[in-house]
């Protein structure tokens, strides 16, 4: 049998690789698949670093990642729309299906929610993966394996940019030109937005932006929140301010000014997860009587209407991809994307053969 090397976190900084057993259908609805292809979340560099995110905290060791795409091997006797050698993005939390709001349709925000490389579960960097049929997504013939690892955080974005409830013709601002800032820019365009400006603090991040999906971008200064969202405003053209602004940073300063860049009826919404709590406009929340929503994760139809952005060539998401790297080489993915030298870096399965000389 093919090998089930994981990449483990034990503690802080301290990662090894272990052969762990091929895991085993847990139901007739799962399927077992090969991972092929993982990219590297913010998050799993944060656990990877501390140890811990907010009440998640790594106390036993833990494989890390969870934005993967693999090929189906082996199927449950109650899978129907998969067949071994089916390559799927993998959708990498299960919900319980039963709880109020998973029967809402909600279910990105089920209590019981198994998430994984979230504590104590464990994560997709490794061999094979067991997951429910329903949550991995076949990939038409055109998207890629390696495309496909991007979906996950393409979702992220669609959710974010469905909850701004961006229409045709509006303008949007983005703060935040990492991968999820820049996904949620190419979303927009997608939507319609006729106005997206990609704000963050470095100029190379910008010049990306705009080559990728931005229609302006904007250098944030280091001047107070207010005097930055006018010059974006004054610099955009955006008159009495954007219809809909993204935070995809977590950053204060760029919280700040996401309030007073948008206008007088506009939407505001969290993607961006930085500290916990902040010092917030809220006066300009409710005399402009904005709508701030929160998003978290993905939710029904995200992850499908991501692979139809893909397969329909309107978000380039290969153009993301800076590199793969050997699963032997995962800690070196981990270092550059910690030192900020690629947008993403994709990790190939223990069992995919890398070309070294590309
Ligand atoms: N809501 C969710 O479900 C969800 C899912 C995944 C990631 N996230 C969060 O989304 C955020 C973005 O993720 P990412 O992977 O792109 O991270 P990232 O760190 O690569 O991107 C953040 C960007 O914000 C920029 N930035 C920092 N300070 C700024 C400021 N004052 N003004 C403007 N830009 C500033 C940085 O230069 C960077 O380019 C993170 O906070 C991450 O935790 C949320
Ligand atoms: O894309 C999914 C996110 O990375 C996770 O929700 C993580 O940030 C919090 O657990």
């Amino acid at each position: 049998m093919a090998s089930n090397l994981s990449f483990v976190l034990n503690k802080p900084n301290d990662v090894t690789f272990e052969e762990r057993p091929v895991p085993k259908l847990q139901s007739p609805h799962d399927v077992l698949v090969a991972v092929n292809y993982t990219g590297i979340c913010g998050s799993d560099v944060h656990y990877w670093q501390h140890g811990a995110i907010g009440h998640f905290v790594v106390k036993d060791p833990m494989v890390l990642g969870h934005e993967s795409a693999g090929t189906v091997v082996e199927v449950g006797a109650a899978v129907t729309t998969l067949r071994p050698g089916d390559r799927v993005a993998l959708e990498p939390g299960y919900p319980c299906r039963r709880c109020a709001n998973c029967l809402a349709g909600r279910y990105n925000l089920c209590p019981d929610m198994v998430f994984a490389a979230t504590p104590p579960i464990d994560g997709t960097l490794t061999g094979f993966w067991v997951a429910p049929a329903d949550f991995c997504y076949r990939l038409p013939d055109g998207v890629s394996l390696q495309e496909g690892a991007l979906i996950e955080p393409l979702a992220v974005a669609v959710h974010i940019v469905r909850q701004a409830r961006v229409q045709p013709g509006q303008s949007v601002v983005v703060m935040g030109a990492g991968p999820v800032g820049l996904l949620c820019a190419a979303v927009a365009r997608a939507f319609g937005a006729s106005k997206v400006v990609s704000v963050d603090i470095v100029q190379s991040k910008l010049d990306f932006a705009r080559s990728f999906a931005a229609t302006h971008t904007y250098l944030s200064q280091r001047v107070p929140a207010e005097e930055n969202a006018r010059r974006i405003v004054a610099e955009a053209e955006l008159g009495a301010g954007a219809d809909a602004v993204i935070d995809a940073s977590g950053a204060e300063p760029s919280i700040q000014a996401s309030l007073h860049v948008v206008k007088v009826g506009g939407t505001y919404v969290q993607g961006g997860m930085g500290k916990a709590d902040i010092n917030f406009p809220i006066m300009a929340l409710c005399l402009k009587e904005v709508t701030a929503r929160g998003s978290f994760r993905y939710g029904s139809g995200d992850y499908k209407l991501a692979i139809e952005l893909v397969a329909t060539g309107k978000i380039d998401v290969k153009r993301l991809i800076n590199g793969v790297v050997a699963f032997k080489d995962a800690e070196e993915a981990f270092k550059k994307v910690k030192e900020g030298q690629v947008i993403k870096i994709l990790i190939a399965g223990p069992n995919e053969k890398v070309d070294q000389s590309s």
